[in-house]
């Protein structure tokens, strides 16, 4: 049923760029955050500046983390080590928590002034899911997505959420760990035997594997199919209405 294995009672979805078209939002929030940064980084440094890349960059060091794990994992491939600082730290404190403001502020700022789209055969596909009887929550590293969802129109989908906010709140460990989504299933009721996850981010695919989920579907919105797969996707899809059945399409 809706390209799933027999026994999938559920589905775990990834926002940011599963349901809605805001990791392109993140990534350039991102890229303005690290170049400023960077900048000032050569001038204190007198290294040279080279600049965040907002697909291979964001790809493979911040992509599906929480906002912290993200900047820390950025800086480490840069080998540049900042102080922690606190969660009150002024944007343009040169600290992990300074940095990961600034581009929170970016990203609100977009969301707010631009709103959220959705891929639409995510909105039909979360329908069908409902339709057919399946669970379904949202398991999203971001602490906006309580905002994201309403700004999209989808909060009244899903029966769980579990996001960053949650996840700092209950201590649990960020993507590419799998107790999100874990602590997404067991919102359901579900085994994770019982659950799907859908996932763009390859630290999200990585945490389905992880977690032992009965199936791993992989979006592909940037051209990474094959390092999705490498990372723990079953399946890899451009778009989730791949994965619905031609007929239903037809019917909706
Ligand atoms: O900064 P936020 O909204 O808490 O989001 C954290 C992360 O959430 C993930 O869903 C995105 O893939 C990342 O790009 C983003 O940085």
């Amino acid at each position: 049923m809706l390209g799933l294995p027999d026994g999938v009672r559920g589905c775990l979805f990834d926002m940011d760029g599963v349901l809605t078209r805001t990791a392109t939002v993140h990534a350039a929030a991102w890229k303005s955050m690290f170049d400023e940064f960077l900048r000032r980084w050569a001038g204190r440094t007198g290294q040279p500046f080279v600049p965040f890349d907002a697909v291979a960059d964001y790809d493979r060091y911040v992509d599906g983390k929480e906002r912290l794990d993200g900047t820390r994992s950025f800086l480490r491939s840069r080998g540049i080590s900042l102080p922690e600082g606190s969660p009150g730290d002024p944007q343009d404190a040169m600290t992990v928590h300074g940095l990961s403001n600034r581009k929170n502020a970016l990203v609100q700022t977009v969301i707010d002034r631009d709103g959220v789209e959705t891929f639409p055969g995510s909105v039909r596909y979360v329908l069908a899911a409902r339709d057919a009887g399946l669970r379904r929550a949202v398991v999203s590293s971001s602490a906006n997505t309580e905002r994201v969802l309403s700004a999209a129109g989808l909060t009244g989908h899903f029966e769980a959420r579990v996001d960053g906010v949650v996840a700092q709140r209950r201590h649990l460990a960020g993507k590419p760990a799998p107790d999100m989504y874990l602590a997404g299933a067991e919102a359901l009721g579900l085994k994770p035997s019982e659950a799907a996850v859908f996932e763009d981010a390859l630290a999200g695919v990585a945490a389905g594997r992880a977690g032992r989920f009965a199936f791993v579907v992989g979006v592909d919105r940037t051209g990474q199919a094959d390092a999705l797969r490498d990372h723990g996707a079953d399946i890899v899809v451009s778009d989730l209405s791949e994965l619905l059945d031609p007929r239903d399409e037809a019917a909706r």
